[in-house]
């Protein structure tokens, strides 16, 4: 990505301030940097933290911009859209969201069509440098534009192109929402923990510690995460009566279940909203 791109992103909430907190943090220019919202007061609040330039003029925020990430809720992407849409027709950047469920086309539809459109799901731990985004761009965009926004979520984590549009489903019931099923771990473990008598502090701080070492060793192991599984659990010991437990509780079909539940949602979602117009 070249030093001078400009990035704009309309929303400042949750997810575009982990990632713009994991862009600088990684060395991006907070002066190229654009953020728009309706609220003022929490405007300056992102400057303040972050040092990018705001506004509350979504129009003003998209002109400045090479990139335009659309950062809203899903629900109030078609007014979003429809405001900013005579600017992108006009100055034609790469425009990128990173909205659950809605398509490609029907965002496309209400910029008012034929602009180059990449679609990413990321996820909130973006911001420290260890986020998992899957991509999907529409046929307008460039191999030059593929490599900047490609660049841009490298820069915060993984960054993986899925072949098909509706892949991208998958990606958000397993990374885009996934941080959310290890922090209800990490609650479940802190409290039956913390029951046993250990202070809350050091129960959070051993949780916590477990879950990053696992992951790392998982990432890092040329062994697959069963086997990895198996070499804590010592014949006759402690870790199989837990594993035990949690398959006989049916760990693995309630998994499969939430994950079905979450990616089901985005597919109603994107029909929901295709409808919006
Ligand atoms: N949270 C997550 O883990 C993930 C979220 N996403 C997607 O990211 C998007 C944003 O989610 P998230 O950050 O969690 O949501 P938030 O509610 O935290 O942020 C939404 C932002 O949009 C702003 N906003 C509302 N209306 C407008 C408008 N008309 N013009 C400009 N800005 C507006 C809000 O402004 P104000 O601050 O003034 O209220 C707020 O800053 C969603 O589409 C979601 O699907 C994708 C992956 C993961
Ligand atoms: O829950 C949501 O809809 C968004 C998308 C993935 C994570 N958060």
């Amino acid at each position: 990505m070249s030093t001078a791109t400009t990035i704009s992103f309309i929303g400042a909430g949750n997810m575009a301030s982990a990632i713009i907190g994991g862009m600088i943090a990684n060395g991006f220019n907070a002066e190229n940097i654009w953020v728009s919202a309706p609220d003022d007061q929490h405007l300056q609040a992102i400057r303040k933290r972050f040092g990018v330039s705001i506004t509350t003029d979504n129009r003003y925020c998209a002109q400045q911009a090479d990139i335009v990430v659309l950062a809203v809720k899903p629900q109030v992407m078609a007014d979003v859209c429809r405001d900013i849409a005579p600017v992108a027709q006009n100055t034609r950047p790469l425009m990128v969201s990173i909205a659950a469920g809605l398509e490609a086309a029907t965002l496309d539809n209400w910029l008012g069509g034929g602009l180059p459109l990449v679609r990413v799901m990321p996820n909130t731990p973006s911001l420290v440098g260890k986020g998992a985004a899957g991509l999907y761009a529409n046929s307008q965009v460039s191999d030059d534009q593929k490599a900047s926004v490609e660049a841009v979520f490298k820069s915060i984590g993984s960054a993986q192109w899925v072949a098909q549009e509706n892949l991208l489903h998958a990606v958000t019931a397993l990374s885009g929402s996934g941080p959310a099923y290890f922090f209800l771990m990490l609650e479940a473990l802190e409290a039956a923990a913390t029951k046993a008598g250990i202070e809350a502090g050091t129960a959070r701080e051993l949780a916590i510690q477990t879950m990053a070492g696992a992951a790392e060793m998982a990432a890092q192991s040329e062994h697959d995460p069963a086997q990895l599984k198996r070499n804590v659990m010592s014949p006759g010991g402690t870790t199989e009566q837990a594993i035990h437990t949690f398959e006989d509780g049916g760990l693995r079909e309630l998994v499969e279940k939430a994950y079905q539940a979450a990616f089901s949602r985005s597919e109603v979602m994107a029909k929901e909203l295709a409808g919006d117009d």
